[in-house]
């Protein structure tokens, strides 16, 4: 019997699902036993390493997320809302733990997510790298030092499939800006401007969206205060960043308790 950590990938064919089997099948710490696609899928009932274009795995590509989950010690889930929290229902049922990279969640989302947290280890971000979340520390930091006349900007570019605006990690930075400065952001926050605007007002957090080519992502935390700007920006060369983010989190669940936890919470930062 093998010691690898047994991991199941939803959204096998996307973007990300291709990134994690790739880094996963380079690992000698975990396998893929499960790949999960949306229903009508080209791919269900295929295996999966015929799907890729290599050599036969034995992993078929299911719908059935259950069945995939049941035979995994933790699923790895960068899809979209709806199907996540779909996955963290059948994950809190067979008692999977979760890692979560999807973005785009709305409040509700959110409070329903951490209903499973109390079943399962579910590890949340909506950026999987070392330096992203290096950056929301920094960031934090530097909101409590600077006072109310420095102006925060959060601007971040993605790739035109890009479905969701602002992207996660704007959303963790802006956070990061808002718990430094001790206010809430849903009452500072500045996400969209077109027109007679008037003027900024003073401790808003305004956040930027650019989208276009093939840009994996770039995130700029902008201090406009009088006389000088301060910078701090994050940008990701390759997707691997975040596979091998998000697989470092899942060796990180095995034999968790259930709880939510976050990156900061894998990495120790
Ligand atoms: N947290 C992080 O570090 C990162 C987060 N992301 C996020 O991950 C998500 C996915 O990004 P991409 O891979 O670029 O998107 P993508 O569109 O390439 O892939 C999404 C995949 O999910 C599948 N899917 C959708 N609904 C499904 C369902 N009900 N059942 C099974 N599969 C389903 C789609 O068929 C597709 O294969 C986005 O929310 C993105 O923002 C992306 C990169 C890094
Ligand atoms: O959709 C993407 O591609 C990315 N999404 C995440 C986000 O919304 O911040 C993380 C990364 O920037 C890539």
């Amino acid at each position: 019997m093998s010691n690898l950590a047994r991991i199941a990938i939803t959204g096998a064919s996307g973007r990300m699902g291709r990134m994690l089997i790739e880094t996963i099948g380079q690992s000698d710490k975990a396998e893929v036993t499960g790949a999960v696609e949306r229903p009508g899928h080209d791919w269900i009932g295929q295996d999966l390493g015929l799907c890729l274009g290599g050599a036969e795995t034995g992993v078929t590509v299911t719908d059935d997320a259950a069945t995939a989950f049941a035979a995994a010690d933790v699923v790895i889930d960068f899809t979209a809302p709806a199907a996540t929290l779909g996955f963290a229902s059948a994950a809190a049922e067979t008692g999977t733990a979760h890692v979560i990279g999807t973005t785009g969640f709305t409040d509700e989302d959110l409070t329903a997510l951490s209903a499973f947290g109390g079943d399962i280890a579910i590890v949340r971000a909506g950026n999987m790298s070392l330096g992203v979340n290096l950056l929301t520390q920094i960031t934090k930091q530097v909101a409590a030092a600077l006072g109310p006349d420095y102006d925060i900007e959060v601007v971040e570019a993605h790739h035109n499939r890009k479905v969701d605006a602002p992207s996660g990690t704007a959303l963790m930075l802006g956070q990061a800006a808002a718990d430094g400065r001790g206010v809430d952001l849903n009452e500072v926050s500045d996400r969209g401007r077109d027109g007679i605007t008037g003027a900024r007002k003073q401790g808003d957090i305004g956040f930027a969206v650019i989208r276009g080519g093939g840009i994996v992502g770039e995130h700029d935390v902008i201090f406009a205060g009088p006389g000088e700007r301060l910078i701090l920006r994050h940008i990701a060369d390759d997707r691997g960043l975040f596979a091998r983010g998000a697989l470092t989190a899942a060796l990180w669940t095995l034999g968790k308790a259930p709880g939510e936890y976050d990156m900061l919470d894998v990495l120790g930062l």
